[in-house]
């Protein structure tokens, strides 16, 4: 049995408090450049700083792209390390989308970095599961023994996932099912929702069945990816724990923080409140 003090059970408690929305913190330059920023470290932190007041506190998760702050090396990565402490000192609850996946003994390190005592450390991380679902087993176990959790990528947003994620393996499922039922397999023993999670792209059309997951979903692809509401409602049904999860459409909207708030209230109520 998972404590209660589990990422799943921690999120599941946000879900309540703030409604469904995940906030992507994507500081693409292209972004910078429209908030008049310089696309250096210092408009990067500018960028996580207008971020940080705008959404902490405000909305369920936040997801910053690792991959935006790893572009400026070391001193980009302490920005995301200020960033993290920042939103987590806040009680807000943050998932590294660092989409981390490698042999065992890798894995392990990792595992140390993003959910175990590192600087970077967050709630929860992305994991890519395609050098095998069971390579991730170090991830799990330190995210079971610290109460933190993951989101493994079943079906991504992107086209060119099709080919490797919609083949049907051995048992006459697809891989993206596959990786949906080992995720549900860790979550049958909670009793609410389970910390190990999954990420179906918003825009998929064939999405896995997700009715046992018992754990939380992400849905990324909303708004400049091309899906809405209707997209998320689709996917989501009556299954708890779903994060339609939104980058640039909201960061657009800087970089006033009123306006981000704004732009926040108004796509997670697009939302509505998911069930949780
Ligand atoms: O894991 C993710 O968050 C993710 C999975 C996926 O299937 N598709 C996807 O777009 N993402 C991430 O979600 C964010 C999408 O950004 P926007 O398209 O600007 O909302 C990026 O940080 C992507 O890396």
């Amino acid at each position: 049995m998972e404590p209660t003090d589990a990422f799943g059970a921690r999120l599941r408690a946000a879900l309540h408090r703030h409604g469904s929305l995940c906030v992507g913190i994507d500081p693409h330059p292209q972004l910078l450049a429209a908030w008049g920023l310089t696309d250096d470290v210092a408009g990067l932190a500018a960028f996580a700083d207008i971020c940080v007041e705008a959404f902490a506190g405000r909305v369920a998760l936040v997801k910053p792209q690792v991959a935006f702050f790893e572009a400026y090396g070391a001193a980009g990565l302490a920005v995301l390390e200020r960033t993290v402490a920042a939103l987590r000192a806040a009680d807000t609850l943050v998932l590294a989308d660092a989409k981390r996946g490698d042999i065992g003994s890798t894995m392990a390190a990792y595992a140390r970095a993003w959910l175990g005592d590192g600087p970077l450390v967050a709630d929860a991380v992305t994991l890519s599961p395609y050098l095998g679902f069971d390579a991730l087993a170090p991830a799990l176990q330190v995210a079971r023994a610290r109460g933190r959790g993951v989101f493994v990528l079943a079906a991504t947003s992107n086209p060119e996932a099709i080919a490797v994620q919609q083949a049907v393996v051995g048992a006459g499922c697809t891989v993206a099912q596959s990786i949906v039922d080992a995720a549900a397999a860790r979550n049958a023993d909670t009793a609410t929702l389970g910390s190990i999670g999954v990420v179906v792209g918003a825009t998929v059309s064939d999405a896995p069945d997700l009715h046992a997951l018992n754990g939380p979903i992400l849905l990324p692809g909303v708004g400049y990816q091309g899906a809405g509401p209707a997209e998320v409602r689709r996917l989501a049904g009556d299954l708890p724990g779903v994060l339609p999860s939104v980058s640039r459409e909201l960061l657009r909207a800087g970089p006033g923080v009123s306006q981000l708030q704004a732009a926040a209230d108004r796509i997670g109520a697009a939302f509505g409140f998911l069930p949780t």
